[in-house]
């Protein structure tokens, strides 16, 4: 036997760490907004952050260059106590280094000792497979007995290697501490050897052509999406642990429409969120992660046309059903999450 029995697996791993969560908090998550906390000036504005962002994320690693590891990690701590995260109801996560890595263990040492009680997950970048979870998932457990931490830290993924990819599954179901998994598009690329500098989205040269015209004129062409079979098997390896599957960068930033473009194919592949690296992909995650009022109030139609959930109806020349009430209900239950959060949206949704 390879796996550990149902009732062994949401044991606590370590005499005194807290129990492992048997459900996922359910947590408004449109976006993961990057800070690199090394920078007193962009330190300074996390506060602001905290307000715009369903998720604040200390990051500890690409991106941050070696000499600024230390800075960066006093700065995440500093980060935790900032405000009051939970009370505010923003998330507050911290992507630490990999576990080969000079920098992981004291990493994670000092986000759980000094900021464990502010902190709701670790991500953990490069994952190969599922013994790097429970690697990081049994010197967590020690870590927050020692804290005597009362909640448990949760994990989140990055898929950023062809071998993670293969085991995608594995790594989704490896532990109860799994929160969900991002694409990690940069390093994936270059760990596939897919020829491109780009950071996530589209490619001009990856497209298909029409046939050829009799006349000899220009043929059709185009773009196709890359990245569609590596969210598409990340979304179903996540559903299948119960978990969320996140988008990941888009690195050019100057450019909004591509970016809410690849941010909308996730959201309708089934992603619950995605990464903002610069305050501007705030607000288009926020506007592509939150159901369309018109989508909503369709949805609810659906709801309404079938209490029970079950039977058949027709609404606007659409045939509806238990599946169809289902579909509804993960945009209706969308809605309500995000109402709690934004007002404006609450009120779109309420309008007839
Ligand atoms: C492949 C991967 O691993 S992706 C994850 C790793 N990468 C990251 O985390 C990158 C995070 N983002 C950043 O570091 C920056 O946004 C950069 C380097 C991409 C661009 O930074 P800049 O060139 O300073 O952007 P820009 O000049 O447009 O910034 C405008 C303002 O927003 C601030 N800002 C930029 N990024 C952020 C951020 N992530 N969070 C908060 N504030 C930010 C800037 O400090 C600047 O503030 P100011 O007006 O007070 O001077
Ligand atoms: C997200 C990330 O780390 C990458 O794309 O490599
Ligand atoms: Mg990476």
């Amino acid at each position: 036997m390879s796996q550990k029995t149902p009732r062994n697996f949401f044991k606590p791993l370590a005499i005194g760490a807290p129990d492992p969560m048997r459900e996922l908090p359910i947590r408004l998550e449109r976006m993961i907004h990057f800070v690199p906390p090394h920078l007193d000036k962009v330190r300074a504005k996390v506060p602001q952050m905290a307000d715009q962002a369903d998720v604040v994320l200390a990051n500890l690693e690409d991106a941050i260059p070696a000499d600024a590891k230390d800075a960066a990690r006093d700065g995440a701590i500093e980060m935790g106590k900032m405000i009051d995260w939970q009370a505010k109801g923003t998330g507050f996560w911290s992507r630490v280094n990999p576990l080969n890595s000079p920098w992981f263990q004291e990493d994670v040492s000092r986000l759980v000792l000094e900021a464990g009680e502010q902190l709701d997950v670790i991500m953990l970048p490069k994952v190969e497979g599922p013994w790097d979870i429970h690697f990081a998932d049994q010197y967590v457990a020690q870590l927050e007995a020692k804290a005597g931490l009362k909640r448990p830290i949760l994990f989140h993924a990055i898929l950023e290697t062809a071998q993670g990819m293969a085991l995608v599954e594995e790594i989704a179901l490896a532990s109860p501490r799994m929160q969900g998994i991002s694409l990690g598009p940069a390093d994936l690329a270059a760990d596939r050897k897919m020829k491109t500098t780009r950071v996530g989205g589209g490619h001009p040269y990856y497209r298909v052509v029409d046939d050829p015209n009799e006349d000899g004129s220009k043929r059709e062409s185009a773009q196709q999406d890359p990245w569609h079979y590596t969210i598409a098997r990340m979304v179903d390896a996540c559903r299948l642990a119960g978990i969320n599957a996140f988008y990941g960068p888009f690195g050019d930033i100057a450019d909004s429409e591509a970016c809410e473009q690849q941010f909308r194919n996730a959201f309708l592949l089934g992603c619950s969120g995605t990464w903002s690296l610069h305050p501007s992909q705030i607000e288009i995650a926020k506007r592509v992660f939150s159901p369309a009022p018109d989508e909503v109030k369709f949805a609810r139609r659906i709801l309404e046309a079938m209490p029970d959930g079950t039977g058949v109806a027709m609404l606007d020349g659409k045939m509806q059903d238990d599946a169809t009430w289902k579909q509804a209900k993960v945009i209706s239950d969308l809605a309500d999450l995000v109402s709690e959060k934004d007002p404006e949206l609450a009120k779109a949704y309420a309008a007839d």
